[in-house]
């Protein structure tokens, strides 16, 4: 198997505080991996030891195939990173930060006026930073984060200041880049867009990983298997979804009783509720 990432026994303690406690996952190349928890989860400590910001107390990172504390500058070129601190130069046009950065990650002539395109900013290149909305100025941090063509991306909440035309911008954004080959790695308390995006994803609490696997298959293993009934009386009805359920539906349907029927399904946040006790938010 084709691993971007893997992490064995991951932990981190500050002074008293045990952010981290063995936490074991791996990425899969070309996957989008969501890493879900509440604040104090541990979620940027696993981010920043992941990029080599931050050294675990103990457990292994390998990030495609080499050791993470061994990673030399070219290695360190294969990841692209969007944090919330910004680094970017406010008086400074987009086209003219952007230019900067490639400069410094040695990306060819030619590349910023592709990601440019890539985040839908080319017409607004000449724009100072300052006078950006929050969301194009996500859109242009992540243009900088790809400008040397990472090949696995990490994103620290990358959506959770923006409004929801602009998340879901920043969504098709990644997915585009995860079709062109790029491993995803993203940290998030927002379930919808974990269930929407991720490939698989992750509960975080108190520092450990408490449940694991694609969205599709942790609602089919928490699923109630009831079957929810809007009747035109005004009534609810839950029903098992079984044999005698089937009778029961059937007979409300053929006395025309029924307006609308829903699955139970549970969504990630309920599943994250059922399985920490807490909620995300
Ligand atoms: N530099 C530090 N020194 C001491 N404690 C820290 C430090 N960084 C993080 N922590 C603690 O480690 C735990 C995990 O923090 P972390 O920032 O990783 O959580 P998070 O899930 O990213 O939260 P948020 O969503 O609020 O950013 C918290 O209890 C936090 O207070």
């Amino acid at each position: 198997m084709d691993y971007a990432l893997q992490v064995k026994d991951l932990s981190k303690v500050f002074g008293q505080q045990q952010a981290l406690q063995q936490v074991t996952f791996h990425v899969k190349r070309g996957e989008i991996f969501g890493f879900l928890g509440p604040s104090g989860s541990g979620k940027t400590t696993t981010v920043k030891i992941l990029t080599g910001q931050l050294l675990p107390t103990a457990g292994d990172v390998t990030i495609l195939g080499k050791n993470a504390s061994k990673m030399n500058g070219s290695d360190l070129g294969r990841i692209g990173i969007l944090t919330d601190n910004s680094g970017l130069y406010e008086r400074m046009t987009i086209n003219d930060n952007l230019k900067f950065y490639a400069k410094l990650y040695n990306a060819p002539a030619g590349r910023v006026e592709e990601v440019l395109q890539l985040v839908g900013l080319a017409e607004e290149k000449k724009k100072p930073v300052k006078k950006l909305s929050k969301g194009m100025k996500q859109r242009v941090l992540l243009a900088r984060a790809v400008l040397h063509k990472p090949d696995v991306l990490f994103l620290d909440e990358p959506t959770s200041a923006l409004d929801p035309g602009n998340v879901q911008k920043m969504h098709d954004l990644l997915r585009d880049l995860n079709r062109e080959g790029t491993t995803i790695f993203l940290t998030t308390h927002n379930m919808e867009e974990a269930a929407q995006l991720c490939d698989r994803v992750a509960f975080l609490h108190e520092g450990q990983i408490r449940e694991m696997d694609e969205p599709k298959l942790l609602q089919r293993k928490y699923a109630k298997n009831t079957i929810h009934l809007e009747l035109k009386d005004g009534s609810n009805e839950t029903i098992i979804n079984d044999a005698g359920g089937a009778e029961r539906l059937y007979q409300y349907m053929q006395a025309e009783e029924v307006l609308a029927v829903h699955s139970d399904q549970p969504t990630l946040g309920d599943i994250f509720i059922e399985v920490t006790g807490r909620e995300l938010a």
